[in-house]
């Protein structure tokens, strides 16, 4: 156990520690954004990978908030020690289970390697004494790596272009200043376009829903989620066009796979585009930094759409609150806000001349910045940093009238 004052420790776009309570203030304003409706009737069964953080954090919460779920949460986060803190996935996840008890919800949360053939057993076990068949797995998961349960292989994602070698502008902080800098990146070789799709392709997805499939756990209009992103022209060479496009390609074909193979009528397997956000995953990414941040000055506040926004649009579309908006690849929409012609065309404007474009409207990058450093729970207003805080924090257990 420890309470003492803790102050960021960050190393360009990585932090190294969490503020405990930054983050779970971050979850309260992420759950008072969901506008709360009263579900009323049965109360769904969720199973959530990727529960902690970024889109998965934000379907879980407004399934609570508006559709009364109950489930199964699964993410990969860690406790820290006497030197460290907790990642702050693992005190979001805290946060999330209080407000979740405290409406209600009978939620358990799992720790745990999503791709280990040993988390599945422990979530279908779950599953069955305790939830039943379960009507909505949502896939949300983001990782570099991944370990193939069948041979213990260790697959490493990589962000690269394919073909050729891609050089664009980028973000750089440096004391917080935002500067226009230069990434080049060179092409992946198939090893490594191939290890990608391993990592973040739809192979284990596919796993999920097998293994929920075997054990009888479909719930009669079970219908299944994983998230994917097209994004603009401008990131395309590095995105869409990239190695982590090759796996989007394989998550969205997986979905076709799933449909007709594996649920063949017992459900319905869609991928959903979301749009950008600033989350772990994709600040990790070169040059999205810089795009996201010229996006954010081309809408502005009153047109962005956070992740709570999506959650919310696409639960309304799953529970039949309103129409599925597909594409003709049959994927779920939510990114209209970001892909509009004319809010590219904007963009796009701006992205001929990054560093007069910050120069003239240093709002994108603040803001930008100020999401990144609120990931790990800094800089959160109406938080006191010069409060001790106790960093270490138990993982919730579940606690509801079914317990
Ligand atoms: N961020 C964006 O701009 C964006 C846009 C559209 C789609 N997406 C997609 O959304 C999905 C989620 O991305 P995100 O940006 O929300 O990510 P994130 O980094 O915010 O969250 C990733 C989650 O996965 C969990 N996780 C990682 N490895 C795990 C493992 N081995 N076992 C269990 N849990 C594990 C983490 O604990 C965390 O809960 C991805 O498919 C991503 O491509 C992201």
């Amino acid at each position: 156990m420890s309470t003492q004052k803790i102050t960021p420790k960050q190393r360009g776009y990585l932090i190294v520690n969490s503020h405990p309570t930054g983050c779970e203030a971050t979850v309260e304003r992420l759950w008072q954004s969901i506008e709360p409706v009263d579900a009323g009737g049965r109360a769904p069964v969720a199973l959530v990978l990727g529960s902690s953080a970024g889109y998965g954090l934000s379907i879980l919460l407004a399934g609570l908030r508006r559709h009364g779920i109950r489930g199964v949460g699964v993410s990969y986060e860690n406790a820290g020690n006497e030197r460290r803190t907790a990642t702050a996935g693992w005190y979001r996840t805290a946060a999330t289970a209080r407000l979740a008890a405290d409406a209600g919800a009978d939620f358990t949360f799992v720790n745990a390697d999503a791709y280990a053939d040993t988390t599945r057993t422990e979530v279908l076990e779950l599953l069955a004494e305790r939830y039943g068949p379960v009507d909505y797995l949502i896939y949300s998961l983001a990782s570099p790596r991944r370990t193939d349960p069948a041979t213990g292989e260790v697959h490493h994602s990589v962000i690269k272009p394919i073909g050729e070698a891609y050089t664009s502008p980028s973000l750089v902080f440096e004391d917080g200043a935002a500067t226009v800098g230069t990434v080049e990146l060179a092409p992946a070789d198939e090893p490594e376009r191939a290890a990608t799709v391993q990592v973040m392709g739809g192979t284990d997805w596919r796993l999920w829903v097998q293994a929920l499939t075997g054990a009888g756990l479909l719930g009669q209009d079970f219908t299944t989620v994983a998230l994917s992103y097209v994004g603009s022209e401008i990131t395309a060479p590095v995105y869409r066009r990239g190695t982590i496009g090759a796996a989007k390609e394989h998550l969205e074909a997986t979905a076709h796979g799933l449909n007709t193979e594996v649920l063949a009528g017992r459900g319905r397997a869609f991928t959903v585009v979301a749009g950008a956000a600033v989350t772990q995953a994709s600040t990790a990414i070169p040059s999205i930094a810089l795009y996201t941040s010229l996006l954010r000055n081309s809408l502005g506040a009153q047109g962005w759409r956070t992740t709570g926004d999506q959650a919310v649009d696409l639960w309304e579309q799953l529970t039949g609150a309103r129409p599925l908006d597909l594409d003709e690849k049959g994927r779920i929409r939510l990114d209209g806000w970001e892909l509009a012609q004319s809010v590219q065309d904007r963009v796009r404007k701006l992205w001929e001349d990054p560093a007069a474009a910050l120069a003239d409207a240093p709002a994108g990058p603040t803001w930008f910045h100020d999401q990144f450093r609120e990931l790990y729970g800094w800089d959160v207003p109406g938080v006191d940093y010069q409060v001790p805080v106790e960093t270490s924090v138990p993982w919730p257990v579940a606690v509801s009238a079914a317990s």
